[in-house]
């Protein structure tokens, strides 16, 4: 099993006159599905780069079974709301990429692109530009790229923010077949209630001003859909409605109405 921790972490960036993010303190391992919520500003982005390895954090450790991040790693593919792919390249050539720099050949790139395309539902795409392609699809390119490198970890921030209501519900049951699938470790950034609480196993609630961890809440419906419970009546059951009202009033508390 791996396992990314983050112990104590402070974020301060350069010029501000107070930290992003103070003594800050979370782990996921494999098989887990993390999700990171709270008001706009509390810090959210900046803990999941600090696991990404894009920021150093001014106190603190981040660390992959022990070995300090120091950079950015195959191991943890990052997955962003607005994914940049490359227009010019087919949707197979942006999914292998990465495997391309790293002199993957071109027989497995192929293979290997073909079959996460599969997973993520774009199956005979691999030869379409991305101009063809409407929002839901490219974030599922975006998200074959990611798996496309067999991380141990996704860490994603805001993945499904730009979609509409009905394909992001759709990429939250494909989100979860492949976290079930694949075994991988998720740390998610979502504004998201009712998706946090579906997707994960631990929701941690931040709140600013610094921002911090306020509320750990454990949740096992995204466990119960990969057992084969339908996500309607996961909603509709009364354990996930209280638990939606405690999260909506953890990330709401002290905040005016
Ligand atoms: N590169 C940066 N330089 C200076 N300040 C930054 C930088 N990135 C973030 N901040 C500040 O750090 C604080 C936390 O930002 P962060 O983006 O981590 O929060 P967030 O919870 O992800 O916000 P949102 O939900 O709006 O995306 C904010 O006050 C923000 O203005």
């Amino acid at each position: 099993m791996t396992k990314l921790t983050l112990d104590n972490v402070t974020v301060h960036y350069e010029g501000q006159p107070q930290p992003a993010v103070v003594d800050t303190s979370l782990s996921v391992a494999s098989g887990e599905f993390v999700v990171l919520t709270g008001r706009s500003g509390c810090g959210k982005t900046s803990l999941l780069n600090v696991a990404a390895g894009l920021v150093a954090p001014a106190g603190g450790r981040a660390s992959v079974n022990g070995l300090p991040i120091a950079e950015p790693g195959a191991d943890r593919a990052v997955v962003f709301q607005n994914d940049a792919l490359f227009p010019w390249l087919t949707v197979r050539d942006n999914v292998a990429f990465a495997l391309r720099m790293r002199g993957v050949p071109e027989a497995e790139r192929r293979d290997r692109s073909d079959a996460v395309l599969t997973q993520v539902k774009l199956e005979g795409y691999g030869d379409r530009r991305i101009w063809e392609l409407s929002g839901g699809m490219r974030q599922r390119v975006g998200l074959a790229r990611a798996l496309a490198a067999e991380p141990d970890f996704l860490l994603m921030d805001e993945p499904l923010g730009a979609l509409d209501a009905l394909t992001r519900e759709r990429m939250q049951t494909l989100l979860l077949d492949i976290w079930a699938a694949s075994g991988v470790g998720v740390l998610m950034v979502t504004h998201g209630i009712e998706e946090a609480l579906l997707l994960a196993t631990t929701v941690f609630v931040m709140a600013p001003g610094p921002g911090r961890i306020v509320k750990r809440i454990e949740a096992d419906f995204g466990r119960r859909y990969a057992a084969g419970e339908p996500v309607r009546s996961i909603k509709a059951d009364a354990v996930f409605v209280l638990a939606r009202a405690e999260l909506a009033d953890a990330i709401f508390e002290g905040e005016l109405a």
